[in-house]
């Protein structure tokens, strides 16, 4: 049976290959090696005390599970609304077809902040990791249900090499161990299953002590208000990963700051917890 990350996969190999047909892959290359350094998102994403709730904060037009979500007719102008809110980098949707996304939106949104920024697309080719650095990001995504071991890698080791990060998302406790073994640094539960698209909030709760303790651990998706960044945050999130409450908020940059704060107070006693 296909699932829905099958059908998406599709598309975007299909979309890479007329890319890849105008900009062959040594010419991508060859961008790469010509684009401003990394900045370095690891750091950013940890952030400056063990008690801060760092937000990524999403630039997403639309969703297979949502439709519609929002017009954003300036990425770079939304994304500037984050960073004055605190956002510890900035993830932008680049697929195509059902994220209405491009790397048009990826280099305006470089260009204008000074955070990290997250190429959020379907990464199944290596040609995409040249693509993401040539286009100034900082941060891929590799999601493990889309790639086997020696792909998953493979595919970590060129982002190193090209001095990016990496946020490796799973969403089952067999995806966190092969996350593990490839020696993912920044790990991310998405709680939605890409493969049905079903929300299941709890998820992150069920897999947070299988996390490695030495990578920074994000919850992906299903933040609605403050009270999802609190339980993300009260069961050992350092940073959440945040799309749709954002772009419908109509105040991107108080909402980044409340969820900021109400993830670092509950971190906070997260922390108090484990110590006593
Ligand atoms: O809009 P939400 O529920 O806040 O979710 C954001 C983000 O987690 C979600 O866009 C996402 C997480 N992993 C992905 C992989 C591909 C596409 C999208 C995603």
């Amino acid at each position: 049976m296909t699932t829905v990350l099958d059908d998406i996969i599709v598309g975007v190999r299909q979309d890479m290959d007329e890319r890849k047909a105008q900009v062959p892959l040594e010419e991508m290359k060859e961008k790469a090696a010509h684009a401003p350094a990394a900045l370095d998102a690891l750091a950013a994403l940890r952030g400056a005390s063990e008690d801060t709730l760092e937000v990524i904060s999403e630039v997403k037009r639309s969703s297979p599970s949502k439709g519609a979500l929002s017009d954003i007719p300036d990425p770079a102008d939304l994304a500037a609304a984050y960073e004055a809110g605190g956002a510890a980098a900035i993830s932008v949707l680049t697929e195509q077809r059902r994220f209405k996304g491009s790397l048009a939106d990826l280099k305006a949104v470089r260009e204008r902040v000074s955070i990290p920024v997250l190429r959020k697309d379907f990464t199944v080719d290596e040609y995409q990791i040249y693509e993401a650095r040539a286009y100034g990001a900082d941060l891929v995504l590799l999601i493990v249900a889309a790639l086997d071991d020696e792909t998953l890698q493979r595919f970590l080791d060129l982002t190193h090499e090209l001095g990016m990060s990496a946020l490796v998302e799973t969403h089952t406790p067999e995806e966190i161990e092969r996350a593990k073994a490839v020696g993912a640094r920044i790990v991310g539960v998405n709680v939605r299953n890409l493969k049905t698209l079903e929300v299941d909030n709890s998820n992150f709760e069920k897999l947070a002590h299988l996390l490695p303790e030495d990578a920074v651990t994000i919850a992906e998706s299903g933040v609605l208000s403050a009270q999802e960044v609190a339980d993300y945050a009260s069961h050992g999130a350092q940073a959440i990963l945040v799309g749709e409450a954002l772009v419908q908020s109509g105040e991107p940059t108080e909402t980044v700051q409340l969820f900021r704060e109400t993830g670092q107070r509950a971190r906070h006693e997260f922390l108090n917890h484990l110590k006593n």
